[in-house]
């Protein structure tokens, strides 16, 4: 990662919502350091309780519910035309979103008169619309994994950090920011449930993923003493991942949230705190003039988190190497809990392996009363499913059982199709973080 730019810093007291365009925020930069943005938003066209859309018919089609074409041929496994059409469309892009066509032959393509080149990578990921640096938005300050992973997903690329995971989204949004990384799960705190209401709330697309080694250290002021510390702040993920290790070595400590683990080591280094440790990255030790008291103090060696890569466009599903799609989807009303088991089957049957299954409160109607008030009424909780599963959607099995997986759900929305990331273990870059 290059140096990182100015601060970048937007407190919104409210949800972001979809419709906020570029028209809505205000830039302002203080000293040449520290840009901060500010936004509003119209609200006055939302009817959904999470401002979703303004009609169900809305709703649905900006959710991207599967196009009704399903692939005929189940063995069918071709990329280009129709299939990369429907997946276009899976996306909610129009089909004019991704220009697939031929290019003449008598044009110039990649500076070579006259010959039609193939694509590359290059041509599928578009760079920066400002012809510089991508800028990649994270939320945290600089030492936080979260830069870490931005750094891994997006080399040499400019850091942009965010104060919130909706500030992240939203920068992207506004073309603040090329990308976000985000966090979406940790191997031993689980699922980062906000990042994937989130993901419902906003319109972008994963492009990729990223898998970081968390390797945690306990930070202070130099010369402050282990059994000194009265009190530990970090991140309530990095907290609970190391909650075995901080009964251990600072058993009477209160433990306190923080924004991230790095905002936690400046607070102690910039507030000359000597009661209080952090826990966070060595680099953030290193960027904030702390003593590292304890090191690789994660519960389990094998801390690992899963962060996301966003962008304004989806990438074209390939089939040369492994990829995930992630979808999200919600049953139909009055249809039971079969549903579930009807849409896990359809990627059973096609020998699709799923990496995650996760349920969030239903953002439209979280609760239905069933019953008549003759034997009194129950409240059944109505849920939104997010699956990952291990097949490209340019592949025709995975086409088939997302058409399959429509007829149970009331709407669903492919968020991406993206290279796993396949990073050896051995080579996962621990000691950066
Ligand atoms: O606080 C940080 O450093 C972050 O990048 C956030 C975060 C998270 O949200 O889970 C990322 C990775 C670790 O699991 C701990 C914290």
């Amino acid at each position: 990662m290059q140096a990182v730019s100015p601060a970048f810093s937007c407190n919104l007291k409210s949800v972001v919502q979809p419709n906020l365009t570029a028209k809505n925020a205000r830039f302002s930069h203080a000293n040449g350091k520290r840009v901060t943005v500010s936004c509003s938003y119209r609200s006055d066209s939302f009817s959904f309780p999470n401002g979703v859309g303004s009609s169900r018919a809305d709703w649905q089609s900006s959710c991207a519910i599967l196009a009704s074409k399903v692939a005929s041929a189940e063995n069918s496994s071709s990329i280009t035309g129709g299939l990369a059409d429907q997946v276009a469309a899976v996306n909610g892009h129009s089909n004019g979103s991704v220009d697939l066509s031929i290019v003449p032959s008598s044009e110039t393509r990649n500076g070579k008169q006259g010959l039609v080149q193939p694509l590359t990578i290059t041509d599928l990921s578009p760079a920066p619309s400002h012809g510089s640096t991508l800028r990649v938005a994270y939320q945290g300050v600089p030492g936080a994994y979260s830069e870490a992973a931005a750094g891994k997903a997006y080399p040499n690329s400019e850091a942009i950090p965010c104060d919130q995971f909706d500030v992240a989204f939203q920068a992207v949004e506004l073309w603040i920011a090329d990308r976000a990384v985000l966090p979406v799960e940790n191997s031993l705190g689980g699922s980062i449930h906000r990042n994937y209401d989130l993901l419902l709330r906003h319109r972008l697309h994963i492009v990729g993923e990223v898998q970081i080694p968390v390797h945690h250290c306990l930070l202070a002021l130099p010369g402050v003493r282990t059994d000194c510390i009265t009190r530990v702040i970090s991140h309530p993920q990095a907290l609970a991942q190391a909650e075995g290790s901080l009964n251990k070595l600072t058993p009477r400590a209160a433990i306190e949230a923080f924004h991230d683990t790095a905002a936690a080591a400046e607070y102690i280094a910039t507030h000359n705190l000597h009661d209080t440790a952090a826990v966070a990255s060595a680099r953030a030790a290193e960027l904030y003039g702390l003593q590292i008291l304890a090191d690789g103090i994660q519960d389990d060696a094998g801390n690992v988190t899963r962060f996301l890569m966003l962008a304004r466009d989806p990438i074209i599903p390939r089939t040369d190497r492994p990829f995930k799609t992630s979808i999200v989807f919600a049953a139909q009303e009055h249809k039971g809990t079969s549903v579930l088991f009807k849409v896990l089957s359809a990627f059973a049957f096609r020998n699709i392996s799923l990496t995650k299954i996760e349920s969030r409160p239903h953002q439209n109607c979280p609760v239905r009363v069933v019953g008549d008030g003759s034997v009194g009424t129950s409240k059944h909780f109505e849920y939104t499913f997010y699956v990952d599963f291990e097949a490209s959607m340019a592949e025709a099995r995975a086409q088939n059982a997302l058409a399959e997986v429509q007829e149970y759900t009331s709407f669903l929305r492919v968020l991406g199709s993206y290279p796993m990331d396949m990073t050896p273990w051995s080579t996962l870059p621990s000691e950066d973080v």
